[in-house]
């Protein structure tokens, strides 16, 4: 959340976020890269608009009016020079001088090769035991963070893979309000609210960027499941991708996949909140799958249907009051899944994101966990490209993105926590390939047709059906009358009697035809 130069205890009591880029004389001389003009140390923005009711503890969440309470002044970058000390460059852009347009292409899982699925695995499991070279993690409340003897800064290395679950973890946990009390969990940072889909958005630039500096390649791409399909099986859930079923035990990962090894961060949760502690990079268990096992739940047996997509984006409102996981009508609440995927809020149903995480019935579907499992990370990409595609169709319409009065951290201006140097979920709300730097290679299925609508459809067609056989048969018949006109006689009765009459002199009463 941090970036290491700022883990001091003379950076916390400054309150001061400002590292150099190139600080050619000594420490403190090149301050967010200012002699070359990538930018400067500026006080910190943060929104001080209402929140909504859901929350009821202000003052007593490290989180509140994020990052005021650790730091007060950041860098704000020029141009396009981005990042904690403006030496990287925003989405989108390459080079020494951020001058570059770039795009990223991300795909879908199945459609890569075997050398492309074997070197995407070998990333992951990369990052997973790569130290990140910027950031560290807070291990203490602020209250406790300059350690027992005042001195001791409480923060922490973590892996690069690591600090995606643990900073998922950090914009969920419960906001805990003394030893003895109940933790208050009616917080969330990142999801049933607006933010939902901007949030989930940056975690996973935030990732992108960290595995391509990893691996030294700009070019990288996370890749995307598309878990709406229509199959009620997990398709990416073989060795070569996100790991098979064990033979042993039905809710592991088989041993041929390198995901079996991996161990998952954040399990202590009730240590967390009876302690006030809050989850470091110690690792425990191994990540648990058991993709449409939970018998107990049959609704969340299965995975969501293409219809579903189609419908999700015919919402054309991005959030409805109250903003929240009880939204109606609300795109935003239909592709989160708390609505039905026609936008009808029913507390019964789970759709699209939410029952794919149910349908992993595991480490995948505890949203203090989730993210240890690999396949948070292709559920979200497919979620993020739902989310842009509706930004593509609506035009990017941020009319209905609450200002205020939306749940805390979930405001239009809100700083996402626990992200650094602070980002607005404004900063977001943008088109990807023009805005952000990457697109997504997908097809989204045809417009769905609701039932009236197939009503309809089936009405006029029948109608449409009976009035040609009626034009038909009246065609049939008028052709008919004609062809037995056209076989009458050629010399009629009354012919024959005239002609019968005619002497060749014509009279008065007579004509010649
Ligand atoms: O990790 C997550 C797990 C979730 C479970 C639900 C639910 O609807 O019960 N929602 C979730 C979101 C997550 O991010």
């Amino acid at each position: 959340q941090f970036p290491r130069q700022c883990a001091t205890i003379e950076s916390l009591r400054s309150g001061m976020c400002c590292p150099d880029y190139f600080p050619v004389f000594g420490p403190g001389t090149d301050q967010c890269g200012v002699s070359m003009g990538r930018g400067r140390c500026v006080p910190v923005t943060v929104d001080s608009r209402p929140h909504g009711p859901q929350y009821i503890h202000d003052g007593q969440d490290d989180r509140e009016q994020w990052p005021i309470r650790f730091f007060n002044q950041t860098c704000r970058c020029n141009g396009n020079f981005s990042g904690y000390n403006c030496g990287s460059c925003r989405p989108g852009w390459s080079g020494p001088t951020c001058s570059q347009q770039i795009n990223i292409v991300r795909r879908n899982l199945l459609d890569l090769s075997a050398e492309e699925r074997r070197r995407f695995v070998n990333a992951l499991h990369q990052a997973k035991v790569t130290i990140h070279p910027d950031i560290v993690i807070t291990t203490r409340r602020r209250e406790e963070i300059f350690g027992p003897d005042g001195n001791t800064p409480q923060f922490e290395n973590i892996s690069i893979y690591n600090y995606f679950v643990w900073s998922h973890y950090y914009s969920v946990r419960k906001t805990f309000l003394g030893a003895g009390q109940q933790s208050f969990g009616g917080i969330d940072f990142s999801h049933e609210g607006p933010a939902f889909v901007t949030w989930h958005r940056y975690h996973l630039l935030h990732l992108e960027r960290d595995m391509q500096n990893m691996l030294q390649d700009p070019t990288f791409g996370l890749p995307y499941w598309n878990f709406a399909t229509g199959q009620n099986t997990c398709d990416i859930c073989s060795d070569d991708l996100m790991g098979a079923r064990s033979n042993f035990d039905v809710s592991l990962i088989s041993q041929n996949s390198i995901f079996s090894q991996w161990r998952v961060l954040c399990e202590n949760i009730e240590d967390y909140e009876t302690l006030g502690t809050i989850c470091n990079s110690t690792e425990g268990g191994p990540i648990r799958r058991n993709p449409a096992g939970n018998v107990a739940r049959p609704m969340v047996q299965r995975l969501p249907e293409p219809e579903d997509v189609a419908r999700c984006l015919e919402v054309g409102v991005f959030d409805t009051p109250p903003f929240y996981s009880n939204s109606t009508d609300s795109f935003r609440n239909t592709v989160e899944g708390y609505s039905d995927p026609s936008g009808k809020y029913d507390p019964a149903v789970r759709s699209l994101h939410n029952l794919a995480h149910l349908f992993l019935n595991g480490t995948g579907g505890q949203t203090h966990l989730s993210p240890n499992d690999p396949i948070f990370v292709l559920l979200h990409t497919f979620t993020d490209a739902v989310f842009d595609e509706w930004l593509r169709r609506y035009s990017a319409d941020i009319s209905t993105y609450p200002l205020e009065n939306a749940p805390i951290g979930h405001n239009r201006q809100y700083n996402m926590v626990p992200f650094w140097p602070p980002v607005t979920n404004n900063e977001m709300f943008v088109t990807a390939p023009e805005n952000l730097g990457y697109s997504y290679e997908v097809e989204w299925p045809g417009q769905a047709l609701h039932v009236t609508e197939m009503i309809t459809i089936a009405i006029v067609t029948a109608l449409v059906l009976v009035a040609i056989i009626f034009a038909a048969v009246a065609c049939i018949v008028r052709v008919k009358k004609n062809k037995d006109e056209l076989h009458q006689p050629l010399l009629t009765d009354q012919y024959q009697h005239y002609s019968d009459d005619y002497d060749g002199i014509p009279r008065p009463s007579q004509s010649v035809v």
